[in-house]
């Protein structure tokens, strides 16, 4: 029998269970690509959620928030603005600077696959209302204008034919080109949102589009959904999962429905009883920001200690890459990708397709982790925080044996009362975070 259609009640679309397909994913790409990645400037300053943070929005270190930045009219990326283009360079005179002309969808897909990419997310209108898609909307968008090209469209193509699922990224309650008042606070930030119903209609009627033309398999709104159009989302969750079965949304339509909670930085709760996604750059930012450098960006290690990390845990890892203006991905950024990708051509039996175990995480006084993933009757361990050489660490209450997924480890294992003693005896920092599999 066909599958049964959601229609437009909260109860309907309550019945929508998370697709496996995206449970199994564990790895996604997002991508922050826009006006803002020509300037690619924000100082940087702290992790979104850090208990520092102080003036945020004055020193915020999301190059994609340039034009509040410059809005404010004080802090360091004012400073820098009017320094470097002068007070009366207007955030769209940025527009016809965003070429594009290095863009080669086909060779984003590429990495990304490399990476090991399960699904990618790009930003199809940020905060600064500017489309990267030909919107019947709005001519504020990059068919008409900057590129001209459907951005959207063609990353959508690109990434499908390389066999990498597309979701979508939407600024749903935030639109800078309907309410454009200075936020240097939440209450600026929420009381700017979504100013008239005009705005709850284009938001409804660009989701919708987005929907019909692209049929995403994840719907990533941010901030929030416009309160004047809360009533018509469920047919508007409806509509998407009977046009894409098993799409996802996130937690950002004012969480009355989701498919799964979204963490970004240090705000958000992760609960291993409900999937979730970490999300966040590999700097402080989304966009691309040419002041973070190398030394700037999260290390190799720390990256897989995060997927490793959130994946125990029941999340997927949605890591961000700020591509810049002529559309290419910084080099420091590929080579991150890289290094994970070849980390997971190794590990990844552990990673995709696995569920959480009922072990807990353990984080040792001693720096080394222990995380936990299964599939079926099969346990993976990953041992995180080790030093080069030897290392012992107990899996408790295991019968069985565990064995290496990277052949260049020796590993002895030795039962010692209701559990097994691990020993490596060749580790090196190379190897980042080892899984060993119970599979014989
Ligand atoms: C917690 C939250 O609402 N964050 C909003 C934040 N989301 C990031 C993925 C970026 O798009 C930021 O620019 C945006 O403000």
């Amino acid at each position: 029998m066909a599958d049964k259609r959601y229609t437009g009640s909260w109860e309907s679309i309550q019945k929508h269970e998370v697709p496996k397909w995206y449970d199994d994913a564990k790895f996604g790409i997002f991508i922050h690509w826009g006006i803002y990645s020509v300037p690619a400037y924000a100082p940087h300053t702290w992790e979104l959620g850090d208990a520092q943070v102080t003036d945020w929005f004055c020193n915020n270190p999301y190059a994609e928030w340039y034009y509040n930045s410059v809005n404010v009219g004080r802090g360091p990326g004012y400073e820098h603005h009017v320094e470097k283009y002068g007070a009366d360079f207007k955030y769209e005179d940025f527009i016809p600077m965003w070429k594009a002309e290095n863009w080669n969808p086909d060779e984003w897909a590429r990495i990304f696959k490399k990476a090991g990419a399960q699904y990618v997310v790009l930003t199809t209108k940020h905060h600064d209302g500017f489309c990267l898609f030909p919107s019947k909307y709005t001519d504020f968008n990059s068919v008409k204008m900057g590129p001209e090209r459907d951005i959207t469209g063609e990353l959508t193509d690109a990434v499908r034919s390389a066999g990498i699922r597309m979701g979508l990224y939407y600024s749903g309650l935030i639109d800078w080109q309907f309410a454009n008042d200075p936020i240097f606070d939440d209450d600026d930030l929420f009381g700017t949102a979504s100013p008239t119903y005009a705005y709850a209609d284009f938001s409804y009627n660009q989701m919708k589009e987005l929907i019909d033309k692209y049929e995403p398999s994840v719907l990533w709104n941010d901030i929030g959904w416009p309160k004047q159009s809360e009533e018509a989302m469920p047919y508007l969750f409806a509509h998407y999962y009977n046009k894409v079965r098993d799409g996802v949304v996130n937690d950002r339509f004012n969480g009355k429905h989701y498919d799964f909670l979204t963490k970004e930085y240090q705000v958000g709760e992760m609960d291993r009883s409900q999937k979730w996604e970490m999300c966040r750059g590999m700097g402080l930012s989304f966009g691309y920001n040419e002041i973070e450098g190398d030394d700037q960006l999260i290390t190799v290690p720390k990256l897989v200690n995060l997927l490793v990390s959130t994946v125990a845990n029941n999340g997927n890892l949605l890591l961000n890459i700020g591509p810049k203006a002529d559309g290419t991905i910084p080099a420091e950024q590929v080579r991150r990708l890289e290094i994970l990708g070849e980390w997971l051509s190794v590990n990844g039996v552990g990673i995709f397709g696995t569920h959480p175990s009922d072990r807990e995480s353990e984080i040792r006084e001693d720096g080394m982790e222990l995380h936990y993933t299964r599939k079926d009757h099969v346990l993976y361990v990953f041992a995180d925080g080790l030093k080069d050489g030897v290392n012992e660490f107990l899996i408790s209450d295991f019968h069985g044996n565990l064995r290496p997924l990277d052949e260049r480890l020796q590993i002895e294992t030795i039962p010692a009362g209701d559990g097994l003693l691990v020993r490596t005896k060749n580790y090196q920092a190379g190897m980042y975070a080892i899984g060993l599999t119970s599979e014989g």
